[in-house]
């Protein structure tokens, strides 16, 4: 973390926090940098709190991959490369009837190196480039139906093979599931990439003091370029490419203990023992209830709770749309406010919010609302069957929200759900 006090920067829209280049934050990479005498940086495919990602070329094999450079600071023990690689091939037994080669729709690691800077020593690794996240497609509306269903197929596939392998995933949401990029972008060299998709975006870095940068900041701030095609052209094909990413907060509940308070999921897609039950600790029942937010949002690309509101709104809509009946006796008194134990007050449990709000709709009826609706004013993505199809989608749902983890289902239930097992897998099947 910052000894110091932070500069202020011109606000630049898009770009990561440029606040973070300082010791102990980003590395600033620049556009034709070449990290490890090996990767010349070609243009920036994204950012998350812990990271920049670059599109780079291999210069030794001449070829495109991605480099991801972390964070430098100490004080994120992360063990993403170790668990990626501990993935690249199964340790544990597959469950019957589990895919051939699971593991790639996990992140393949080429290399891993350390580069050293003014913020400090970054740890970074070389992926498959992908045509961005899950996320990014929701400003171009809607999977095709039968996409729609194959990709939530794929990533409880994923999220299995994750488990199966001893690991929660701890971080599961659209911005992180990637779709893998045609091998042809592979191989495409430097004039074709820039004849593809144009040269980086670039916007000067200026301090609000006006004082000249320092080396901790790039003198350019490079805004993420959208590889990807619009949800509405995605196939069955893309669903076969989705890739689970982003291992950063993944560990083993069998050797290491992670509890609810220091979950970072975001409020939206984060299970809500991690609020009920702060110090006690997560598994892989966590996984499932985000996976539940992923799978819903995949159907009408609209998050089924709030990404702006505090974490008491956003209990209050869960407990909206799923019934409070449904909330486990100790938590509702919690919720409500009662049972206060002043002693161990923890202002961190959700309460009911003050003033007035207006109730989010119960699942059934957000499933018309939010996904069935807005799936009917579009000609071609169509919409899921009513009737046995959309109670088997709802069934599931409900099965992975369950408010107790200890009665929220398992993968397993997941992938043999009569909406898994009759509509979404099928899907996969067809062209497999
Ligand atoms: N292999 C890839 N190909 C293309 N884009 C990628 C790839 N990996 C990551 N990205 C992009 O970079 C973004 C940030 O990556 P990622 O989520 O792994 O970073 P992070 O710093 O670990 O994030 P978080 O704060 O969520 O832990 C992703 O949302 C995605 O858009």
């Amino acid at each position: 973390m910052s000894l110091s006090e932070s500069t202020d920067y011109r606000w630049i829209d898009g770009v990561e926090g440029l606040e973070l280049y300082e010791p102990g934050g980003h590395h600033p990479v620049m556009i034709d940098d070449v990290l490890h005498n090996r990767y010349r940086i070609v243009d920036k495919l994204g950012f998350g709190g812990f990271s920049t990602v670059w599109l780079a070329r291999d210069l030794t094999k001449n070829r495109n991959l991605v480099v991801k450079v972390g964070r430098s600071s100490v004080g994120f023990p992360r063990k993403e490369t170790e668990i990626l690689q501990a993935l690249q091939t199964p340790k544990l037994p597959l469950p019957p009837g589990f895919e051939a080669n699971p593991q790639t729709n996990i992140p393949s690691i080429f290399d891993t190196f350390d580069v050293r800077g003014p913020n400090g020593t970054h740890t970074c690794y070389t992926l498959t480039p992908a045509q961005g996240n899950l996320k990014e497609k929701s400003f171009s509306r809607l999977f095709p139906v039968q996409v729609a269903r194959a990709l939530a197929a794929k990533l409880a596939r994923a999220v299995a093979y994750v488990h199966s392998q001893g690991f929660v995933h701890g971080d599961i949401h659209l911005r992180n599931i990637l779709i893998k990029f045609p091998s042809e972008l592979d191989d495409l060299s430097l004039q074709e990439f820039r004849k593809m998709f144009g040269g980086p975006e670039t916007v000067p870095v200026t301090r609000v003091d006006n004082k000249p940068l320092t080396p901790n900041v790039p003198s350019h701030a490079v805004v993420p370029l959208n590889l990807g095609k619009y949800a509405e052209d995605f196939t069955i094909v893309d669903a076969h490419g989705l890739i689970l990413s982003d291992f950063g907060q993944a560990f083993s509940p069998d050797t290491e203990q992670r509890l609810g308070k220091d979950c970072n999921t975001p409020v939206a897609s984060r299970a809500p023992e991690t609020y009920f039950e702060p110090n006690r600790p997560i598994s892989f029942s966590s996984d499932i209830w985000s996976l539940g937010t992923a799978i819903w949002e995949i159907l009408g690309m609209k998050p089924l709770f709030s990404e702006i509101e505090e974490q008491d709104e956003v209990v209050a809509e869960q407990i909206d749309v799923l019934g409070i009946h449904n909330l486990p006796a100790p938590w509702r008194r919690k919720w409500e406010g009662k049972d206060i134990d002043w002693e161990n007050w923890n202002t961190e449990i959700p309460r009911l919010p003050f003033g007035k709000r207006t109730p989010w709709p119960v699942l059934e009826d957000a499933f018309q609302e939010c996904v069935q609706e807005d799936r009917r004013e579009m000609v071609t993505e169509g919409v899921f069957e009513e009737g046995e199809e959309t109670e088997a989608i709802l069934e599931l749902i409900r099965g992975m929200l369950t408010f107790n983890p200890e009665e929220r289902w398992t993968i397993d239930m997941v992938l043999h759900s009569k909406w898994m097992a009759q509509w979404a897998l099928p899907e996969l099947e067809k062209t497999a």
